[in-house]
């Protein structure tokens, strides 16, 4: 099926971008970890940090990159299944809570301000008229399609968010951005990720549906029923990532695909958030398998599907707090893991230069 289809402006687009997605730099990984094994401490002994420093040697090139030019970009859009009463708050709070992320009082711009993070807040498809001048608008329509009874979007559409996001990553990169986390916004999209994980992720709409936002189990139950109906009208192919998200997907999470994307094809470190934010690091490694040696997870959400969704992927989340929010709050939190890990590699005494035996 994929061969026959003739692709559109946009998804050539995206063909042609993720060739430009290289390898990590080996040489410089390898002259990193010769750095670590230097320092004063038994070698690999500050365990998922050396990793952290390594991972970002072969990402940038250079032994210790400056990431302090850093953005939580907070992807938002509406969903049209909440019409099947799948969260346990009302489609307003996404339009209210962006006009909340553009005044600085959600908590993803309390955890960013602790992290030096600048919040970049993106309409991509919210069901409302909203303007501001911090917004940035990339909307291709006002929420999505009920997927339990249509496609939650054209193909097109899908393909347009997923660029969108990677241009606008593209831009930022070009302005000095070096280190990005992913954040969403969008009531219902625990349901549209569940989906995904089920499309593209080879899980069960049992396996992937948690509780979002607060629902009981007896709503959950429904909720798996409704991500049932959703792949039965739709049948997404999991050989067609951009069909599947088109179908069972959402444009916030179709534009943080672009942005992981993005973040890969111009060698900046993203550090993707929960569950939603996972369901499009899914659908980016589909697009781009390459894609993968350029994230890292930051926590493990307390929504059921995390963990199973991180092992497909081959994360490992950093840190555990019990936090099931989005916003992008678990991964400006691990920003802080990153600089420590920064520090480590710039300030770090070497055995030699502080007098220290090794044997
Ligand atoms: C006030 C408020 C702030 C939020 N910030 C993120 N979410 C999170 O909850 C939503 C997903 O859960 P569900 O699929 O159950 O609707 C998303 O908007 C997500 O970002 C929020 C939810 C609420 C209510
Ligand atoms: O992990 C997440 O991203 C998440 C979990 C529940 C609700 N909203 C987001």
């Amino acid at each position: 099926m994929s061969e026959q289809r003739s692709l559109s402006g946009h998804e050539l687009k995206i063909t042609s971008f993720i060739n430009e997605i290289g390898d990590l730099n080996a040489g410089v990984m390898a002259d990193a970890i010769q750095h670590l094994n230097s320092l004063t401490k038994p070698p690999g002994s500050l365990g998922r940090l050396e990793d952290i420093a390594i991972r970002a040697a072969g990402i940038s090139g250079e032994l210790a990159p400056d990431y302090g030019k850093r953005a939580v970009i907070v992807m938002a859009g509406d969903h049209g299944v909440c019409e099947e009463g799948i969260s346990a708050f009302p489609a307003e709070v996404t339009p209210q809570m962006v006009m909340n992320f553009l005044a600085g009082g959600a908590a993803v711009n309390v955890l960013a301000r602790g992290a030096r993070a600048d919040v970049l807040c993106v309409d991509m498809g919210v069901n409302a008229d909203l303007a501001h001048e911090a917004l940035i608008t990339c909307k291709t329509r006002k929420g999505t399609g009920n997927m339990t009874r249509e496609a939650a979007m054209t193909r097109d559409e899908a393909a347009a968010a997923v660029l969108g996001g990677f241009e606008l990553v593209a831009r930022l990169a070009g302005e000095g951005y070096r280190m990005f986390a992913t954040g969403d916004m969008g009531i219902g999209n625990t349901t549209a990720s569940a989906a995904l994980c089920a499309a593209l992720g080879g899980m069960t709409p049992d396996e992937a549906v948690g509780l979002g936002t607060g629902i009981d189990e007896e709503r959950r139950l429904h909720k798996v029923e409704v991500v049932k109906r959703a792949l039965a009208c739709n049948r997404p192919d999991d050989s067609d990532p951009i069909g599947a998200l088109a179908k069972v997907g959402g444009l916030e999470i179709a534009g943080l695909a672009g942005v992981i994307l993005g973040a890969a094809a111009h060698r900046c470190l993203v550090v993707v958030d929960g569950f939603i934010s996972s369901a499009a690091a899914l659908v980016a490694t589909a697009l781009a398998p390459k894609a993968a040696a350029f994230m890292i997870a930051s926590h493990l959400s307390q929504e059921q599907g995390h963990a199973a969704l991180l092992r497909k992927l081959g994360l490992s989340p950093m840190i555990q707090l019990d936090m099931r929010l989005g916003e992008g709050t678990g991964a400006v939190l691990a920003f802080h893991f990153v600089d420590a890990a920064l520090s480590v590699m710039r300030e770090m005494a070497t055995f030699e230069s502080a007098g220290v035996s090794r044997e």
